[in-house]
């Protein structure tokens, strides 16, 4: 079942167009990486699927209910971690999530349970200190147990990453994975690393529109070149055959069937000791798209 689907969006602010055609949809229990350069329009996509912006043309359904402008009924199923997540610094975590529990109507039977299990999903159940206090990680943290208080079928989450050190990101990235199994969850970013590592499938948005769509699971990066290991010896005659370069500790040669390259090798008498299939990086396909 698709929990999200996006038909032909368009929106323009003025005469500035910023998407021209948007389609894509997300299924239950996937993570999908919406990736896209500063500008291109990920946040715009995201407030529209929110019903927080008015929609041109095309239109958004979150399990199966279409969205629309300016009313709120589909967010219902819908978590949300903005780019800057704002709290008020005076209240704890606890604090802050009872907060959230009653305006969503959370009733304080469920809450209590609901607010330290999130506490616990995000490792601030021991911290009472002031929200103000908080490091960037530790507000990201909260801004995702927030925008899970309401055990949403969808989780949007703007460029959660962008402003965390390495640990803060691990540590986002790795509650993202674990509530997969109850929460499909759509990501935006420019951090491809991130987006390789947790994501099922991912889209490129580029000039208006998703230029690319790759599903990491299943259509595994397609191969490109080998990556090969030879003896000492054979090092000087590898690199007179074949266009190498160094990579990962081994030689990388471009554009070659691993069927030719055995052909080649055995000819020039070259013994590997280690031959592989290279893949591109996400990084390689995304810098090839655009
Ligand atoms: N309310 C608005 N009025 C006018 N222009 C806007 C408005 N909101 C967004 N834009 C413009 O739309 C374009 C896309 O912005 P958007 O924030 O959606 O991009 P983004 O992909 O999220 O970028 P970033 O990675 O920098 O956050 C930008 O050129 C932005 O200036």
């Amino acid at each position: 079942m698709n929990i999200l689907e996006v038909n032909n969006l368009k929106k323009s602010f003025g005469d500035k167009t910023v998407l021209t055609d948007v389609s894509f949809s997300v299924k239950e229990n996937e993570i999908y990486g919406f990736i896209g350069g500063n500008g291109e329009g990920k946040t715009t996509t995201m407030r529209m699927i929110l019903g927080l912006l008015k929609i041109d043309a095309g239109d958004v359904f979150v399990c199966g209910e279409p969205v629309t402008f300016g009313e709120t009924k589909t967010n219902r199923h819908v978590g949300y971690l903005p780019d800057v997540p704002e709290f008020y610094p005076f209240m704890n975590a606890r604090e802050y999530l009872k907060l959230c529990a009653e305006i969503t109507n959370i009733t304080k039977d469920k809450s209590a349970a609901r607010i330290e299990a999130l506490l616990e999903l995000v490792g601030l159940s021991d911290v009472d200190t002031k929200i103000k206090g908080y490091s960037r990680g530790m507000k990201q943290r909260l801004g995702v147990a927030q925008a899970l208080i309401n055990q949403p079928k969808l989780l949007i989450c703007d460029e959660p990453t962008s402003a965390l050190d390495p640990k803060g990101r691990r540590d986002i990235l790795g509650i993202l994975k674990s509530i997969k199994s109850e929460t499909t969850v759509i990501f935006s970013t420019h951090i491809l690393s991130d987006v390789e590592q947790i994501s099922d499938r991912v889209g490129i948005l580029k000039d208006g529109h998703i230029i690319r769509e790759l599903d990491l699971k299943t259509d595994k990066l397609p191969p490109s070149g080998v990556l090969v290991t030879v003896q000492e010896s054979d090092v000087e005659k590898l690199n007179t055959v074949f266009t190498v370069e160094s990579r990962e500790g081994m030689f990388y040669i471009p554009d070659i069937e691993l069927e030719a390259l055995y052909k080649q090798l055995n000819e020039h008498k070259i013994y590997p000791i280690h031959i592989e299939q290279a893949r591109p990086s996400l990084e390689d396909v995304y810098l090839e798209v655009t």
